[in-house]
């Protein structure tokens, strides 16, 4: 994949800084008062138990809500309150539920991806002329770059519906990648699968963030979360409780009061090396890949 200069910043200054932000719907607060900020180069997790807010707090950070209160910015500069001109300004996102287009292909879906970069309009779109050809060229060479990169590109042309689940998903970052963003957001991606394919997903998560792209993710799968972040929040009834690196979320007893119920016992690489084993002898049980849907 080649680098996209637009995206690049100095590693270590801030990319997203939310300040203050609040969401109330009627008389329910889902989000209080968050600070929060994700720097280039960085991988951040956001955890909670259900309910705890992570994903209206997603939502208000890329435009999907309006926050009752505070302000998002990006590189700076406050983020225009609508998803695509969140994603146009540079943060991409993926959703909970997959959201692609399951009637169209593999690579058509993540030319979808690139329409906040293709510069060409509507009547040069209808036309084809000279000037949207040579766009449409440029947009499918990125395509699949993008494609070789998640290892998709063998499966180009088939509908995306037809996907293992784990590919599905794959994709949905693709598709998320090909707006070109400075910070990839991803809400549970690892969300029903299988030991192999969440190892999967964060080496491609590693990649992403080499790539020059800062991630925030929220998670309920601990072991991903702590093997993977620079730096974990913990969001508890709209609130952040914590913030710190894996080590230090993982000791503090509020943490675990409210959330993890128990000390996270153990190296979470090793216990997943454990897991990654067992499945591959054959213990467990592929055909899970398939079957998922919504296990929070
Ligand atoms: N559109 C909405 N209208 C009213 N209440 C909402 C809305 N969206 C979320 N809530 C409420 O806000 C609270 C936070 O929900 P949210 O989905 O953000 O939590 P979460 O941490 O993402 O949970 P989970 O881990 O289960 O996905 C919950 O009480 C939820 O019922």
């Amino acid at each position: 994949m080649t680098t996209n200069t637009t995206t690049e910043s100095t590693p270590g200054t801030p990319v997203l800084e939310a300040a203050g932000v609040t969401m109330r719907f009627g008389g329910l607060t889902a989000v209080r008062n968050v600070d929060f900020t994700v720097n280039a180069g960085e991988i951040v997790g956001l955890i909670g138990p259900n309910g705890a807010g992570k994903t209206t707090f997603f939502n208000c950070l890329t435009g999907l809500y309006i926050p009752t209160e505070g302000t998002v910015r990006y590189k700076g500069n406050v983020l225009p309150p609508k998803p695509h001109l969140v994603t146009k300004a540079g943060m991409a996102r993926t959703f909970q539920n997959i959201r692609l287009f399951a009637n169209m292909t593999v690579l058509e879906n993540v030319l979808v991806g690139r329409h906040t970069r293709t510069k060409e309009g509507l009547w040069s779109a209808l036309l084809r002329g000279p000037g949207f050809k040579k766009a449409e060229k440029a947009s499918e060479e990125r395509a699949l770059e993008l494609l070789e990169f998640i290892g998709l590109e063998h499966k180009r042309d088939h509908l995306a519906r037809n996907l293992p689940y784990g590919e599905q998903r794959k994709l949905e970052i693709a598709r998320a990648l090909a707006s070109e963003p400075g910070l990839l957001l991803l809400d549970e991606p690892t969300a029903g699968m299988n030991p192999q394919e969440t190892r999967a997903t964060e080496e491609l998560v590693f990649a992403i963030r080499d790539k020059g792209i800062a991630v925030l993710v929220i998670e309920h799968d601990m072991r991903f979360i702590f093997n993977l972040c620079d730096r974990v929040a913990v969001l508890v009834q709209g609130e952040k409780l914590v913030e710190g690196t894996s080590e230090v979320v993982q000791a503090d007893e509020r943490v675990i009061a409210a959330y993890l119920g128990e000390p996270f016992e153990g190296d979470p690489g090793e216990a997943e090396a454990a897991e990654i084993a067992a499945a591959e002898a054959g213990a467990a049980d592929s055909t899970t890949s398939t079957t998922k849907g919504e296990a929070q």
